[in-house]
């Protein structure tokens, strides 16, 4: 039905997904904790600031590409962790790999995707793959799942800090959505060889700095640090050896009442001082989100229900739809905005309010 889809904005996409989707999947998707008071904001605050464009710079056609921690990207805009690719469509994170891959984008594996890490890599050669740990209670299991990820190529880990519990989501208490269907599973949570049990995702209260030294023990590979709003939080990951911060509020989906990441963006960038990059998540939905973070510090964005989005309307060609429309709407901004690449933006080119 949607064979030829493309939407002309990201919103499109939305509505395409919402119609195929089963009710209680698309809210599991959309879905927040509690009142879901920061999923609203994580978006309402972009719409709070303006962006103040230079004019006469002769920039010319504007450079889009960024390089993060030595992978190349076409746009600053990366995929952002989701777990459960194939409850979108049938290819999974297959399709979502293949559609980085073509548009030359960073994608985030999930620990909790529903395709292995290595089918991932396999399905989408060229694509650039960072993988999302939830560090396991078992270090050695742990340590297993991130020798698996180097194997298949990742380029960085991506440990997520924010959830030592998981977020109390109402509309998947209602919808009686709890686990996966009989087919489908955490393929990355394979213990041993396929056929083996598979373990559940432990979400650990205990998880400490101490557990954060131990990983950084484990691999060479660089390791962000993802769900981190406060600056204390920032100045503690540098100390620990982490190669870059990623501001999110899990998009809304654990701590209900976290305030929007483009409103705590400028406490952490100013902390960190230039030491490591400072990425973020949560609400970004246009080319100019993606330019008011970039002018007020951050390196890149991710974007976490877009993504799923494409992918249910539209297979790989939904998230290809997806990342290119994102990329071409920050080309346009920044050409109004006279900046010819993303370097040339700043804070004095953002204001509150709108
Ligand atoms: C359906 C869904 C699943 C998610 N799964 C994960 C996950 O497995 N690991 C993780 O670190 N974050 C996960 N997140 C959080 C995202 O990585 C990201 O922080 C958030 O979606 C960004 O907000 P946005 O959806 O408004 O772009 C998930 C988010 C959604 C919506
Ligand atoms: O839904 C989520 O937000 C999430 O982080 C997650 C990750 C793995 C399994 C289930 C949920």
């Amino acid at each position: 039905m949607y064979a030829q889809m493309r939407g002309r904005s990201l919103r499109d996409y939305e509505v395409a997904a919402r119609e195929r989707l089963d009710p209680a999947h698309y809210d599991y998707f959309a879905g927040g904790a509690g009142d879901e008071v920061t999923v609203r904001a994580n978006e309402a605050a972009f719409g709070r600031l303006g962006l103040v464009p230079r004019v006469l710079r002769g920039a010319g056609k504007p450079q889009t590409g960024v390089t993060l921690l030595g992978s190349r990207a076409a746009a600053p805009v990366l995929v952002a962790p989701t777990a459960f690719h194939r409850l979108a469509h049938p290819e999974g994170e297959r399709a979502t790999a293949r559609a980085a891959a073509a548009t030359e984008t960073i994608m985030i594996v999930s620990m909790g995707a529903t395709v292995a890490i290595e089918d991932v890599a396999a399905a989408a050669p060229g694509a650039e793959l960072w993988f999302q740990l939830y560090v396991q209670p078992d270090l050695a299991f742990t340590e297993r799942i991130v020798r698996r990820a180097e194997a298949a190529g990742c380029a960085a880990l991506v440990v997520t800090a924010d959830s030592p519990v998981m977020g109390l989501r109402e509309r998947d208490l209602r919808n009686g959505f709890h686990d996966l269907p009989e087919h489908l599973c955490c393929e990355n949570l394979r213990d041993g060889a396929r056929g083996d049990r598979v373990r559940p995702i432990v979400m650990w209260p205990e998880l400490s700095w101490e557990h954060l030294e131990a990983l950084r023990g484990m691999t060479q590979l660089p390791i962000v640090l993802k769900g981190v709003t406060h600056p204390a939080d920032a100045r503690l990951a540098i100390g620990h050896g982490i190669s870059a911060i990623m501001v999110s509020n899990h998009g809304g989906r654990q701590l209900d009442g976290v305030p929007a990441t483009i409103d705590l963006l400028p406490d952490v960038v100013a902390e960190v001082a230039g030491a490591v990059p400072v990425l973020l998540d949560g609400g970004v939905r246009r080319g100019t989100d993606v330019l008011k973070a970039l002018a007020l510090g951050a390196a890149a964005v991710a974007v976490g229900r877009p993504v799923v989005w494409g992918l249910a309307a539209d297979g790989e060609r939904g998230v290809a739809g997806v990342l290119g429309l994102l990329r071409a709407e920050v080309e346009h901004a920044l050409t109004l905005c006279g900046c010819a690449s993303v370097a040339d933006l700043d804070p004095s080119m953002v204001r509150r309010p709108c």
